[in-house]
């Protein structure tokens, strides 16, 4: 059967609008972990929402605004409708991809008009299954709004194209003497647009903090097609809400980014990448202490990983260990304006370290294609524990003294059920890596992690997505780090924003606020 004549037998219209459900209690222990309970895998799709099915007459509107940008073809969707870890699969069979702003804006009014329902994609590399959609939602892709619009070289403040890759837009900066403000291992396919969108943190927001601060102005555009163009290119700007704060992180559940300003660093004159070993996780916080102290303004990465990480990128990836062995490792870099200074900082630091006994071994890098395979060892646990069969990613906030302690913790849960249970993450934000891994998807094993994980992580008052958002698999275990009366007002924004719930739907918020 072609694809007109599975459309044409759908309903032209639907009616149904989303509307919030309400919750009256405020005894949130009771109420929202019910909520949690009640389904048997709250990470997984709920019912497909009453939206309308794509018809005959949307993909003519489609093909005249996007000639040639309007894709039907399975075997190009293929990629579209499933997420980088292979684990989340829709069913989308239109995927549009826009050139500007304008266009953008009459896909979604009509989409809105229509109640079509949309994802939101940029580089699809996503953690959480909150990129690609999770029915027929129509994919929205700003793989070709890629065009930066200008770049100040004496603010620094670059405003580009949703699209923009990641690593382009370092390599376009560099050119000019600065740098992106954040990193991340998925730099090379990764779209700022939905690094916004995300907030997401990556390896150097110890030293520029979070795209909160560094993201000046953003253009969005609304449910309905309005065009907010608050795209200030200002370092200040006290008038009224500052609602560009609402898009970033909301994974495009309340309008799409289309365009982004930022706030770029100088490109450091003098970079070193220091690699060592660690016995303990006390160790590791007691080198991370004197790091600060030591370091001070020049750190710009304070990264580890465990044994059972090195053990896998050996394994899978023949990345080599350059130190002897060690039970953790850390990846310091440092980033200032003089090498002079910046050298004389970290060896009489490393001397300290040493002699202290706070660390085993270490080899440090100035040169770049030695700090290229320092990092990498960091920056490719993720794609290394691909390789391991399926893989039970946590993303967790905690004061930095409890982190490891959580893997220990589930290693002893877990016992052999796991096939490897690993911690690796930013240890300058308090940020963990709990990956856990077993031969294939596995639902005994996966209902020994969930809710545990997660009540582990609320006894002690940490954030159950640090920085890879909710999406899919996380959005009902919100509750775990957010109060009812904070979810239900996320609801109501929601609701103002996105009427009929069309932008990202099964996304973020529990499945209670629709
Ligand atoms: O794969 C993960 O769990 C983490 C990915 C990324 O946030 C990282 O810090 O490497
Ligand atoms: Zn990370």
């Amino acid at each position: 059967m072609g694809i007109f004549q599975r459309f044409a037998r759908l309903p032209l219209k639907s009616t149904y609008i989303w509307s919030l459900c309400p919750q009256y209690s405020t005894d949130l222990t009771a109420v929202d972990r019910a909520l949690i309970v009640r389904s048997s895998n709250p990470g997984a799709a709920p019912p497909r929402l009453p939206f309308s099915r794509v018809t005959r007459e949307d993909l003519a509107f489609f093909r005249t605004l996007l000639p040639g940008r309007t894709i039907t073809d399975p075997d190009l969707l293929k990629s579209s409708n499933v997420d980088w870890l292979k684990t989340v699969e829709g069913n989308s069979e239109v995927l549009l991809r826009p050139k500007t702003t304008e266009e953008v804006s009459q896909i979604l009014r009509h989409c809105n008009e229509r109640n079509l329902a949309v994802c939101p994609q940029g580089g699809n590399t996503g953690l959480v299954g909150g990129s690609v959609p999770v029915f027929d939602e129509i994919i929205l892709s700003t793989s070709l709004m890629n065009q930066v619009i200008t770049f100040d070289n004496i603010s620094g403040i670059l405003t580009c194209q949703a699209g923009c890759v990641l690593e382009n837009l370092s390599n376009y900066l560099e050119e000019r003497d600065f740098i992106m403000p954040l990193d991340l291992g998925a730099k090379g396919s990764c779209h700022i647009g939905g690094n916004v969108s995300t907030n997401a943190g990556g390896l150097r927001l110890l030293r520029y903090g979070s795209l909160r601060g560094t993201v000046l102005g953003l253009e969005v555009v609304l449910a309905d097609g309005r065009i907010l163009n608050c795209l200030a290119t200002l370092r200040k700007d006290n008038t009224g809400y500052d609602l560009k704060q609402l898009f970033i992180g909301s994974e495009g559940t309340l309008g799409v980014i289309t365009a982004v300003s930022i706030l770029c660093p100088r490109k450091p004159k003098a970079v070193n990448v220091a690699f060592l070993g660690c016995s303990s996780f006390q160790q590791l916080l007691e080198t991370f202490q004197c790091c600060r102290g030591m370091l001070g303004e020049i750190l710009s990465a304070f990264e580890f990983f465990d044994a059972s990480c090195m053990s896998l990128l050996e394994k899978h990836l023949k990345l080599t260990n350059p130190i002897t062995e060690s039970p953790f490792y850390i990846v310091i870099e440092t980033a200032g304006s003089n090498a002079t200074h910046d050298e004389e900082k970290l060896h009489k630091f490393l001397e300290e370290v040493m002699t202290s006994s706070l660390v085993t071994d270490g080899t440090v890098a100035t040169e770049a294609t030695k700090i290229k395979a320092l990092w990498s060892l960091r920056e490719r646990v993720t794609e290394a524990l691909t390789h391991e069969g399926y893989t039970y990613k946590y993303d967790i906030s905690l004061p930095v003294e409890k982190i490891y302690d959580l893997v220990q913790d589930m290693r002893g849960h877990l016992g052999d059920m796991a096939k490897n249970v690993v911690g690796y993450g930013h240890v300058g934000d308090g940020n963990l890596h709990l990956n856990i891994t077993s031969p294939s998807k596995d639902p005994a094993l996966l209902a020994a992690i969930e809710p545990y994980v997660y009540e582990w992580t609320s006894e002690w008052k940490g954030s159950i997505s640090a920085e890879h958002g909710l999406g899919l698999k996380k959005r009902n275990y919100i509750y775990y780090s957010k109060p009812s009366e904070a979810v239900a007002l996320m609801g109501s924004i929601k609701a103002m924003l996105d009427p009929k719930g069309i932008l990202n739907p099964y996304k973020t918020l529990p499945d209670n606020i629709h």
